[in-house]
């Protein structure tokens, strides 16, 4: 198939204000709509049905009829479709691009950069989907033969979080169509644009109607829907720890298989050995995407004494580098923070710790709007809030210790599991200390290490399962086991005349 048109097509022209359930576009069922705004001005960028059960009834109805069809072709096709899904991906990526700023606020080049993942997890899956490979074992007994058969699931129910509107999507549609499953998808009500453009997309890659669903409007409504339904095999989510945990007790009634990316509390560990511009570039990287809204940003940053000084001198400058305003014009650096809530939560943060001791070194307060000035707070201790919850939002505090086992005790003390960072030069220190800390995602040397071939997720409470890499796919398949028996030679006397 050629190269879809790259036609300059812009945000406005994947605009939808239906569901997308079945192949058609449809309103809510009362009419009933929410509104988006953009973070950064506070403007509409566009309203979505505000839907509830009966249209995500609706929608596992028709992921349920496409099923058997979808499940029956062959992987060569359905990876035929995810290239091509891919391939219109890359073709619109400036105006995907900018539609996911307008509606979630991060910088245009983080968004850029987020699109391109999305089409990096989808090309990811198309190829892995012919590589689900069956097993034979060798019988225990004479005249049997065993197989092992990998089986798409069925219906997969996804939610997926407002800071990544679209790659997060990505790596469950991904996987889910790769092993032959449909999906019925609702993303965050903060940022569901993005989400209804991949049903645009989907049209125009021709995967086959009722494959893809898209449904916006009452989480609780259409949760409760997605983790009860006899029809739907698997919940797949991302967002935080909180609502995983719902999401994990309703659908134990139904035994639901459940892939969870959930909440972090990344600890960033500066040893003395480390190269400090190294390790200063990666923190402000790992702190600061997205506005510190990432599941993987650091969260806690720990600096042995030997370099701290120099640390927090470098690190403040370069976090008073960076420049804030609206992710659309060229050059920004740091958006907005998501809503209100998200603003107060930071204000709370940075109060907390002044009151327990810690010291403002740049930032700390909110400037205009829901923008938050990119903050580091130096003397922070443990008994500090953000010490052991999730920040999400750009606050930066800065713990000293002395030796590495305080580093790894300290970091390894708390219920999340998700990511870790750690600076050094020293070889066996790199060794022993990436073995040591409790955590899904570890990054030596690096502070933003997430790709589409290696396996994102986390280890306590901070999740189920594996997306992205090799792994990615096995959470979708069902791998039935075969047992052939009666293979010997029947005798005339055997044969049943
Ligand atoms: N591990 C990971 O990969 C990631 C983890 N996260 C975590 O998510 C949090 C921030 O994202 P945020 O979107 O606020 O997280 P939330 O958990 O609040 O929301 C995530 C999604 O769940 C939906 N939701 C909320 N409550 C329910 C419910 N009772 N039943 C069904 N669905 C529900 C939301 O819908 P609605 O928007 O309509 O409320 C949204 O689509 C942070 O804790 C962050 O660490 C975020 C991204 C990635
Ligand atoms: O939602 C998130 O925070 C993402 O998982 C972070 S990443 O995958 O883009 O690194």
């Amino acid at each position: 198939m050629e190269k879809p048109s790259t036609s300059a097509r812009g945000w406005r022209d994947f605009l939808r204000d239906r569901l997308y359930i079945g192949g058609t576009w449809v309103p809510a069922e009362g009419g009933a709509v929410i509104e988006v705004t953009d973070p950064a001005t506070g403007g509409s960028v566009g309203q979505v049905p505000d839907a509830g059960a009966v249209e995500t009834e609706l929608a596992v109805a028709a992921a349920r009829a496409a099923f058997p069809a979808f499940a029956a072709l062959t992987a060569a096709e359905r990876a035929g479709m995810l290239h091509r899904l891919a391939d219109l991906i890359d073709a619109h990526g400036p105006a995907l691009a900018e539609l996911l700023t307008r509606e979630q606020g991060k910088p245009l080049a983080e968004a850029r950069g987020e699109v391109g993942m999305s089409a990096a997890y989808i090309r990811w899956f198309a190829e892995e989907a012919r590589r689900v490979y069956g097993d034979t074992i060798p019988s225990p007994w004479q005249g049997r033969r065993l197989m092992v058969t990998p089986e798409p699931v069925g219906v997969v129910g996804a939610i997926t979080p407002w800071n990544f509107p679209s790659s997060m999507l990505a790596r469950k549609i991904g996987p889910a169509l790769a092993a032959g499953c449909t999906i019925v998808a609702k993303p965050a009500s903060q940022a569901p644009l993005s989400a209804l453009a991949w049903g645009v997309l989907c049209e125009e890659a021709g995967i086959p109607s009722g494959v893809v669903n898209i449904v916006t409007g009452d989480a609780r409504a259409i949760g409760g829907v997605l983790t009860s339904h006899p029809d739907v095999a698997k919940i797949t989510f991302t967002g935080s720890t909180e609502v995983g945990k719902t999401l994990l007790r309703q659908a134990a009634d139904s035994v639901k298989r459940c892939s969870m990316e959930l909440g972090g509390n990344a600890p960033f560990i500066v040893f003395d050995d480390a190269d400090l511009d190294q390790a200063v570039a990666g923190a402000v990287a790992s702190k600061f995407r997205n506005a510190g809204q990432t599941c993987v940003c650091s969260n806690r940053i720990y600096v042995q004494s030997g370099i701290h000084d120099r640390f927090v001198e470098a690190f403040s400058r370069a976090v008073e580098a960076l420049r804030a305003g609206s992710g659309l014009e060229e050059g920004v650096t740091l958006g907005p923070l998501i809503d209100e809530k998200a603003v107060v939560g930071a204000e709370a943060f940075v109060a907390d710790a002044r009151a327990k001791g810690g010291r403002v070194v740049t930032g700390g307060a909110r400037s205009k709007g829901l923008f938050f000035q990119p903050t580091v707070i130096a003397d922070a201790s443990a008994a500090m809030d953000f010490a052991h919850e999730e920040i999400f939002g750009p606050v930066a505090p800065v713990f000293r210790f002395e030796t590495e086992e305080e580093a790894l005790r300290v970091a390894n003390d708390t219920r999340y599991g998700l990511a870790c960072y750690f600076y050094t030069t020293d070889l066996g220190r790199a060794f022993r200390v990436s073995s040591a800390l409790r955590y899904g995602l570890v990054g030596v040397n690096e502070g933003v290490i997430t790709t589409e071939v290696a396996p994102f997720g986390g280890m306590k409470q901070s999740g189920l399962g594996r997306e992205g890499s090799k792994y990615g796919i096995e959470d979708y398949l069902d791998q039935k086991y075969v047992c052939f028996g009666g293979l010997e030679e029947r005798k005339a006397a055997d044969a049943i005349i």
